[in-house]
Order: structure tokens, then sequence, then C-alpha cells
């Protein structure tokens, strides 16, 4: 790898996510997720835990004086009824950090409280599509360096995501700001192939991607637009980052993510990691409403509504289109 100005911090950042992937990939083989409901009555599982203590843990050691804007926080496991879960994160996590207490464990998955904006911040969504995880299907694990509002750094775990031209099943995406977009066998980080987004410019023939709830992004709203812009296959719907990895590499052209219910606000570990990843790769990420994404608030997109990433070629196409379909409906 060249170094560069954030070479260290990639570097720090890849063997982070590759170790929580070990821990993340090790429980979803036992199917046994202690999973818990949080206040939102979204799940959450031990390996969430689990990953954001090993990520932290590594971040916090490297660069000490930078905060960290996470997704989970160790409130549910320092309940003394949750002390069997707590005892299994502990557990888990002791298989790559051997050793580990039951307070430095919880001390791990608070450092990753921060909720300010800060000058230099990493951002960290260490289960991102817990819902897929549970399901057994797509996950990431997306861990991005902000600097003055922006992604300068990012690195997508996908453990589940496969290819079609070969038996290899989990990959690394990363990126550096003005340096373009890798992938890397998670078997083999140091093995890395420059991607690119699909060159397509016809949007009759474009494919493209949303989440898999329709609760996360509205699956009516996006067939209407996929009609208006004259594409008439099947959306692909799969969990979590994987999203913004499979049209950075040219496998889909659109990623529609339509607010479900007005109020709900994006935080920016949802899409940190893969927006960097897809602008890396040639492509293009706005809201719905073509503006560019701020990542300079603090844990959440205040600024912004759903997202629109595409390949590039096609973005101005389908703003507009998603701004007709607004204004129609
Ligand atoms: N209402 C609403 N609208 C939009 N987004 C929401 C909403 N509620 C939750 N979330 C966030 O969705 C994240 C998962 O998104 P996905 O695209 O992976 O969803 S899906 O699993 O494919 O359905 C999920 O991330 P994880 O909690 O990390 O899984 C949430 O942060
Ligand atoms: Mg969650
Ligand atoms: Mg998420
Ligand atoms: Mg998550």
């Amino acid at each position: 790898m060249a170094d560069s100005q954030y070479s260290q911090e990639l570097r720090v950042a890849i063997q982070a996510v590759v170790e929580a992937s070990k821990i993340c990939r090790h429980i979803q083989s036992t199917e046994d997720f202690a999973e818990l409901s949080k206040n939102d009555r979204s799940p959450v599982t031990v390996a969430d835990f689990g990953s954001q203590a090993v990520v932290c843990k590594a971040i916090h050691e490297a660069f000490p004086e930078d905060p960290m804007i996470a997704e989970e926080d160790s409130a549910a496991l320092r309940l003394p009824d949750q002390i069997s879960v707590l005892n299994r994160v502990v557990k888990e996590v002791g298989k790559v950090v051997p050793d580990a207490t039951q307070e430095q464990v919880l001390g791990w998955i608070d450092q990753g409280i921060s909720r300010d904006p800060a000058p230099r911040t990493w951002t960290l969504d260490p289960i991102d599509g817990t819902k897929g995880f549970l399901r057994k299907e797509q996950y990431a694990i997306a861990l991005a360096l902000l600097v003055d509002g922006q992604v300068k750094v990012a690195a997508l775990a996908c453990p589940n995501l496969g290819t079609i031209e070969s038996d290899e099943v989990g990959f690394l995406f990363t990126a550096i700001r003005g340096e373009g977009a890798y992938v890397s066998p998670l078997s083999d980080p140091n093995d890395r192939t420059r991607i690119s987004t699909s060159s397509s410019i016809f949007t009759r023939d474009a494919r493209f991607c949303e989440s898999v709830e329709s609760g996360h992004s509205d699956h009516s709203w996006s067939s209407e637009i996929a009609h208006s812009l004259g594409i008439t296959r099947d959306s692909v719907r799969l969990d979590s980052q994987a999203k913004y990895a499979v049209v950075a590499r040219g496998e889909a052209e659109i990623y529609l993510r339509l607010p479900t219910k007005p109020g709900y606000v994006e935080k920016i570990w949802d899409h940190a990691a893969g927006s960097l990843v897809i602008e890396e790769a040639g492509g293009t990420v706005t809201d719905v409403h073509g503006h560019p994404l701020d990542f300079s608030r603090g844990a959440l997109l205040s600024e912004n509504q759903g997202i629109i990433a595409t390949n590039g070629p096609l973005h101005e196409a389908v703003v507009t289109a998603v701004k007709k379909c607004n204004e129609n409906g």
C-alpha cells in the first residue's frame, strides 16, 4: 500500500474491521445471537457489542485523541438481568483479545458514545444491517474517519458478500479520499484490486438496489421511480452498506433509500464508509434532493433526507426522477 497522509489510519481501520468480522462470523455460525431489543425496538446482538468493543479498542489505542461516534453503548449490558449476555460478549471478544475483562469490554464499547461534531472523528456501525445478520444474509462492519466534516478514510467489511466470478465469500472495501476505492478478500486484505462503478449511461438498463425492510426505505416509491426511468428489472434487495459496495464495484447502477416516515434522520454510521467507497469508485452520493451529504453535524445527517447513490453518469437523471415522483405523489 502506497504511503499517503492517511495510510496509517487505513491500516489500523482494516485490522480492526477484519478482527470484528471474525467475531461476527463466529457468532453467526453458532446461531445463538443473544438478541436484545433497543428502545426503538430495533435489534442488537452480542455480535454488535463484540464488534464495537474490538474496533473502538483498536482505534483508541492507535489514535487516543480521536473521538468515536458509534451506534451502540453498554447501558443494556450493565443491567443485572443481562449478565449472561455481557459474559457472552466478553467471551467472544476474548477470542481476539485474550484475557479481556468485563470492565475493559464495557469501557471499549463506551469509547463510541461521542455524539458532538469534532474536527477529526471516527464513526462506526459495528453491524450495519443487524436484521440481515439475524437472517444470515448481508451485513457490514462500517468504519470511517471524518476530518472537518468530510469522509477521508473508509473500511467496509461485508462478511457474507459473494461474487459472480468465484466462490469467495467475504470482501473488504477500502478507500482514502483522492486515492481510489479497492476491494480485497476478507481472508487477505493486502490482495487489493481497484474498483470502479459501471459506466452505463442508459437509465432503462440500470440495476438498482434498496433495503430489504420496507420500514427503512419506501419500496412503492422506488418502484414508481424505476418505472419513470424505464427500468424493467426488479430491484435487488439487500441489507446494509453492502448496497454501496455493489454499486461501487459496478454490479448495480443505483441505490435508493427513500424516507418512509417524516422525521427519521439518517445516522452518519449508516453512510460514511459506503459513500466514500462509491465516490472513490467514480460514483455520486447525495440525498433525495440532490444535496451533498453533510457529515459535519455530529451523529446525524440532520441536513439531509434519504439517499441517492449512483454510478455517476446516471445521477442527474435519477435525482430528477425522484423529484418528479415526489411532486406527483
Ligand atoms: N425508519 C428508518 N429509515 C431509514 N433507516 C432506518 C430506519 N430505522 C432504522 N434505520 C436504519 O437502517 C439501517 C439498516 O438499513 P438497511 O438498508 O440495511 O436495511 S435493511 O436491513 O436492508 O432493510 C439500520 O442500521 P443497523 O441498526 O446498523 O442495522 C438503522 O440504522
Ligand atoms: Mg441498529
Ligand atoms: Mg446501520
Ligand atoms: Mg448497526
